[in-house]
């Protein structure tokens, strides 16, 4: 069932196949006399879901926090839905609609699962002292009701309902990165960033949260960017592929193009075999 009142079915509305939702343009990111990113550019059409892959240390999170302006590119743009947001403030940027999950897991873990969930909704609250401490306004109950209706529906979707009240630093790893993401949908972003979202799961945990991110891309619209170095699910799952290496990108293309490009395999196999054999070549 879809998510009612959310940032992502908006989207769905005014969805145009051939204008991107966000645009990465021409990123360049120093660390001293590192090169972390060297002109990087790509774009995410909206209801996709974008995969970033390539070796350790390429570039990929750096992205990602470029993208949240955690961190502050040093040239380039970044243009979520038509509006530069390369001076927008961190703060900001999660009411725009973009939200993230980390590589590790960042939850707050002696809290309630629900409460965790809860403090996603706080980029949307906008009440100050008079409406929301002491006149509950008419508007305000309605956004309170919505969001409780938000809550139960990722609950729902998440399978997390027998775990609601469970403090989360007792639960089993893949359940927490599970409420991570509830979190993240909590915020109703349009657009969601994942940062190895399955990192050290099994094999069930992998394939339930691959299932996980399918559906909120489906049906509620969400368009994701993700970051993931198990390349079955980045096979399965995304609809299109930029990989990165040593801050550059050097393909992009559908799954199979990029399984298929010599840089890509090159650049795999002089970082390690094994994430060679994980292209499934
Ligand atoms: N805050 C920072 N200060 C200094 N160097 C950094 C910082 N953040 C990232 N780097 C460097 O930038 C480069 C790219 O890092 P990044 O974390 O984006 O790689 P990655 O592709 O996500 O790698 P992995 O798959 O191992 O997570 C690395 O050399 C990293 O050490």
């Amino acid at each position: 069932m879809p998510l009612p009142s959310t940032a992502g079915q908006e989207q769905r509305k005014d969805f145009n196949p051939s204008k991107p939702l966000l645009i990465v343009d021409d990123i360049h990111l120093r660390f001293g006399g590192l090169n972390a990113l060297s002109g990087v550019s790509f774009q995410v059409q909206p209801g996709h879901i974008q995969a970033i892959i390539g070796p350790n240390g390429a570039g990929k999170t750096c992205i990602l926090n470029c993208i949240c302006r955690f961190y502050h590119p040093h040239k380039g743009r970044i243009i979520f839905e038509d509006q530069d947001i390369s001076k927008v403030p961190t703060h900001r940027v999660a009411e725009l609609g973009i939200a993230r999950s980390f590589q590790n897991i960042e939850l707050f873990r002696g809290m309630t699962v629900l409460d965790n969930i809860k403090l996603g909704h706080h980029v949307h609250m906008h009440s100050g002292f008079l409406s929301g401490g002491v006149y509950l306004g008419k508007a305000r109950k309605e956004e309170m009701r919505v969001r409780a209706e938000i809550e139960e529906r990722i609950i729902d979707l998440l399978e997390i309902e027998a775990i609601r009240k469970q403090v989360v630093g007792t639960l089993p790893y893949g359940l927490q990165k599970r409420v991570e993401l509830a979190r993240a949908l909590a915020m109703r972003p349009k657009i969601l960033l994942l940062d190895e979202p399955m990192a050290g799961m099994n094999l069930e945990e992998t394939e339930d949260m691959a299932r996980f991110i399918l559906d909120v891309n489906e049906e509620w619209g969400v368009t994701v960017v993700l970051i993931e170095h198990d390349m079955g699910v980045v096979m399965d799952i995304s609809n299109s592929v930029v990989v990165l290496d040593f801050g550059t990108k050097i393909a992009q293309g559908s799954p199979e193009e990029v399984s298929k490009n010599p840089h890509v395999i090159e650049a795999y196999l002089g970082a390690e075999d094994a994430a060679y054999s994980k292209l499934g070549l």
